[in-house]
């Protein structure tokens, strides 16, 4: 049994919390997979990889209407699938190759395997050689992020996940996408960019349905021009056909596809750590639980990221890993992880972004709010590009003008969201926001402007 100051359980965000000021402190790492976890292999930044070059992909398509005639002479998949992850990959070996044998490491022990409490502080780890190791430590962080659950019904086919789409062999002629949020959305974009014949599975009758009712509403009525829509169903079976897979929908009918792609949502790592013997209580959907300033109910373990976030956004992991990371070192002085004002973006086709209520949870939480809406048609930029579809949507308070939610769907709706989000989180008024300082004309935040000129305050 060896004894540590500190464990780290995954590589993900939680590989960012050990720096100079941990050097005299006896730390071990483990990492059952790929050092980086999600976003760095498998998530958010190959996925940007791809979706970048959907969007070239996609604008010969859409040069027609400007009067410019081009044309897409093809995707070479394997040529932007080995740059995307001949950039990546040399990141995670080189991420795992400074933790083993840097000297700024000389403190930090890794053990590659998966590990499961034995008792309180007390984990075991089953290395990938097949031996085990017993580790107890003062503190532990618990940072394993999640992975995609699988519904029923594939259990006859093969079926892919967001782990292994990017690294298909060779692009698909058709694609089935089971799921309508974030992964779908984008997913389906940068399949249909490249020249997949994308069908998008949905349970609910919209895609991006946590959206504000507008956004979600724009959105699937977009998405339903590109790619086939099958909502308010559900898968019931699948089969191995000659030339493909059969998957079968609770309405009664099938689609034939190449490929299919499971993207129903994430459930956290808890379930591999056997956290009750290590004191560790989970919510109902089994993320960890924590308190403000990322405390576990164990005296000594800290949770972080998609284990006990229902964010699982990698911003959100980021933001409690420096929370962590200052609650180690400052024990005295603990400070709380700041969850008000959380933004997110879809990088699909169009983009969308918000942060803040929706007009639903305004609703829903008898606030008095205005709202007001503002096209990109009805700006310079917009003009520009001839955009017919996207809007921004502010909610703000009618008397102090406060704003309470920002929702944008169109081109660059995850860069446009940015001035909003700094407003919420230092409490500027739509007011003081639009007319205290300059917005660049004809710049594309001229939508963020009328939107906030647009809202009819007290
Ligand atoms: C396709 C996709 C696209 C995404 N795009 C975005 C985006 O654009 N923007 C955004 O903000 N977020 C995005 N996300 C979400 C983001 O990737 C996650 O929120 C973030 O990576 C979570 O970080 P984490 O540190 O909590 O967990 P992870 O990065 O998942 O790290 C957890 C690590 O723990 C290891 N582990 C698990 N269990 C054990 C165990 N028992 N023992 C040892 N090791 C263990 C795992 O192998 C893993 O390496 C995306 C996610 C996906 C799937
Ligand atoms: N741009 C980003 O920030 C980004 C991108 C990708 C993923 N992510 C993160 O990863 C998480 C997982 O993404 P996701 O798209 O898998 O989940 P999600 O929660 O966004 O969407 C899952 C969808 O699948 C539907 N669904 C659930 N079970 C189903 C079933 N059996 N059949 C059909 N549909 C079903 C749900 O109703 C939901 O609409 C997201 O919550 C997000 O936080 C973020």
């Amino acid at each position: 049994m060896t004894h540590f100051d500190l464990v780290v359980v995954g590589t993900g965000s939680g590989n960012s919390i050990l720096d100079s000021r941990f050097a005299d402190w006896r730390v071990a790492v483990v990492e059952k997979g790929v050092f980086g976890g999600t976003c760095l292999n498998v998530g958010c930044i190959p996925t940007k990889m791809f979706v970048h070059t959907a969007e070239l992909a996609a604008a010969p398509a859409a040069g027609a209407k400007l009067g410019v005639d081009a044309e897409l002479k093809g995707v070479r998949w394997s040529d932007v699938r080995d740059r995307i992850f001949g950039r990546i990959d040399p990141i995670a070996v080189g991420g795992r190759e400074y933790r083993l044998a840097h000297a700024d490491n000389a403190n930090v022990t890794v053990f590659e395997g998966t590990a499961r409490f034995t008792g309180k502080r007390e984990l075991e780890v089953a290395l990938r050689d097949g031996s085990t190791r017993s580790i107890t430590a003062d503190r532990v962080v618990l940072a394993a992020g999640g992975r995609p659950v699988v519904p029923a019904g594939l259990e006859d086919v093969p079926f892919h996940t967001s782990d292994t789409i990017m690294r298909l062999d060779e692009l698909p002629a058709r694609m089935v996408i089971v799921g309508t949020g974030f992964v779908a959305a984008e997913f389906a974009h940068v399949f249909s960019s490249f020249g997949v014949d994308v069908t998008v599975l949905g349970r609910s009758g919209a895609m991006l349905r946590q959206e504000d009712a507008d956004i979600s509403a724009r959105f699937t009525e977009l998405a339903r021009q590109k790619w086939d829509l099958r909502l308010d169903t559900t898968l019931t079976g699948s089969a191995v056909v000659p030339g493909g897979i059969r998957v079968d929908l609770a309405d009664g009918s099938s689609v034939e596809t190449d490929v299919v792609l499971v993207a129903v949502g994430r459930q956290p790592n808890s379930d591999l750590l056997n956290l009750p013997a290590g004191g560790v209580d989970v919510t109902t959907t089994g993320h960890v639980v924590v308190d403000r300033t990322q405390r576990t109910s164990a005296e000594g373990v800290w949770a972080l990221g998609d284990i006990s976030s229902p964010f699982e956004l990698k911003h959100v992991a980021n933001h409690e890993a420096r929370v962590v990371q200052h609650n180690l070192l400052n024990p005295d002085s603990p400070i709380e992880a700041d969850h008000r004002f959380v933004p997110h973006a879809v990088f699909s086709s169009p983009q969308v972004a918000a942060v803040g209520l929706t007009e639903r949870a305004a609703k829903a939480q008898g606030l008095r709010y205005v709202s007001a809406t503002q096209d990109y048609a009805g700006i310079a930029y917009g003009w520009a590009m001839e955009d017919t579809s996207g809007f921004a949507k502010l909610l703000a308070d009618p008397v102090s003008g406060q704003l309470l939610g920002a929702h944008i769907i169109g081109p660059q709706a995850s860069t446009l969201i940015q001035p909003l989000i700094q407003a919420m989180s230092f409490g500027l008024d739509a007011r003081s926001m639009a007319r205290g300082q300059y917005w660049i004309h004809p710049a594309m935040p001229e939508l963020i402007e009328n939107a906030l000129l647009n809202l009819p305050l007290d």
